[in-house]
């Protein structure tokens, strides 16, 4: 037989058990992770108090932990804003708060009256979780799975709408309270949904934090800490992909590779630290200078590899001799000095029944050619009729 005590027992073990789910994940720093690891706290503070109040201080417990509960819902918004990267606090929110808690005194202590009271504390909840149901909608980041952010969005919308039937449903009258938590069907019936809330809420907001947990796995596995490049593997699996695509729909797809010229000299005069620099310099200049749909990836050390979508070997040619003119261009700013580099860069086009491996030891091939010919330029890999040079400058 359901009854408060029974449920709110079962409330309170499901919120340690969120607690202890959150916690375990506190040291992965996710934004807003520890808002909800404390509101989750609250929560089962307030429920505790409830289950131990006495008849004597019933006004006491209640208040006590309505105010709980009250910040609780807080910090359940304020984490999911900082979660999506939104300042959490709002001065106006926190106004709001206040009112509540004045509401809460004075139908309490004033002019006692509970169903008063579960009416602003229901709207109250219903506000709080319809913001975290629109943030998590119109938020959610569209690169990632959808799942765990519409899950959040619904659960917290579901629970939105129950908490305006429970503030409605009392307000109306048509539930009535004259005890805390009257065994009422009507009542056990709101505290039964009521209760389920907050294991959803909390089911969801987990899922946002592995997705976050996942997102970041992802990104160290295919992007290159220090200049932002794929990794080499994952700029391979890249084109592998773009290539298929591209001998579907019959688009030409060119890719260059370039290497810094006499890089050994930056950090032979300079340090590693600067030469780390130069490097991320160096691609944030080719990454503003390539097209939208183009492609680099880091080979390895100081060797790139841009793939040109919808470009033949000319037209890429002539996009990477641009990106060399930028690159002679803007030296690298380093404390007092600045540093400056050239590339050498071999291209290529990708042929019918190409592969990848072809295709890339020609370009290596054209590079080569490249620094033979004193570097800073672009070499067409060999055709029929041999070297094709774009551009050469003095070294
Ligand atoms: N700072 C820094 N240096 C790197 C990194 N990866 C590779 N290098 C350095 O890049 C240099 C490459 O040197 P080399 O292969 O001799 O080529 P180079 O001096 O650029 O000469 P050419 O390619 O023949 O023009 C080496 O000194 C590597 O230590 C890196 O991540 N950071």
């Amino acid at each position: 037989m359901l009854s408060p005590v029974g449920l709110i027992g079962i409330a309170i073990l499901s919120c340690v058990i969120s607690m202890a789910v959150f916690g375990s994940l506190l040291k992965a720093a996710i934004p807003g992770l520890a808002r909800w690891f404390t509101a989750y706290g609250l929560v089962t503070v307030a429920l505790v108090v409830l289950e131990l109040r006495g008849h004597e201080r019933e006004n006491f417990a209640a208040m006590g932990a309505s105010a709980l509960l009250l910040i609780g819902a807080l910090l359940m918004l304020q984490g999911c804003r900082q979660f999506f990267g939104r300042p959490p606090v709002h001065g106006l929110e926190l106004a709001g708060v206040g009112a509540v808690l004045v509401g809460l005194v004075y139908w309490t202590f004033v002019a006692p009256n509970l169903s008063a009271r579960v009416t602003m504390m229901s709207l109250y909840f219903a506000y709080a979780r319809l913001a975290i149901a629109w943030m998590a909608y119109r938020y959610r980041p569209l690169h990632r799975p959808q799942y765990s952010y519409l899950f959040v969005a619904i659960t917290a919308l579901a629970g939105a709408i129950f908490h305006v039937a429970r503030g409605l449903a009392y307000f109306t009258g048509l539930s009535h309270q004259t005890v805390f938590f009257e065994p009422s069907p009507l009542n056990i019936a709101f505290l039964a949904l009521g209760i389920l809330t907050l294991p959803f809420l909390s089911i969801g907001m987990v899922m946002l934090a592995h997705d976050r947990l996942a997102e970041r796995m992802e990104r160290l596995a295919t992007i290159d800490e220090l200049t932002g490049a794929l990794v080499r593997r994952a700029f391979i699996a890249r084109v592998e992909t773009l290539l298929a695509a591209a001998c579907a729909g019959k688009r030409k797809l060119s890719l260059a590779i370039l290497d810094i010229d006499h890089f050994k000299a930056v950090n032979d005069q300079h340090g590693h630290a600067v030469g780390d620099h130069t490097l991320a310099h160096f691609v944030s200049l080719l990454s503003q200078g390539i097209r939208r749909t183009d492609v680099i990836g880091r080979l390895g050390g100081e060797e790139f590899a841009i793939l040109f979508v919808s470009a033949g070997k000319a037209e890429a040619a002539r996009l990477v001799d641009q990106l060399r003119t930028t690159v002679t261009a803007s030296p690298a700013p380093a404390g007092s000095s600045a540093i400056a580099c050239s590339f050498s860069a071999g291209v290529d086009e990708f042929g019918d029944g190409d592969t990848l491996t072809a295709v890339l030891a020609r370009a290596d091939a054209a590079l080569y050619a490249a620094k033979a010919m004193g570097r800073n330029c672009v070499v067409v890999a060999p055709s029929p009729e041999g070297l094709s040079v774009e551009c050469m400058e003095a070294d």
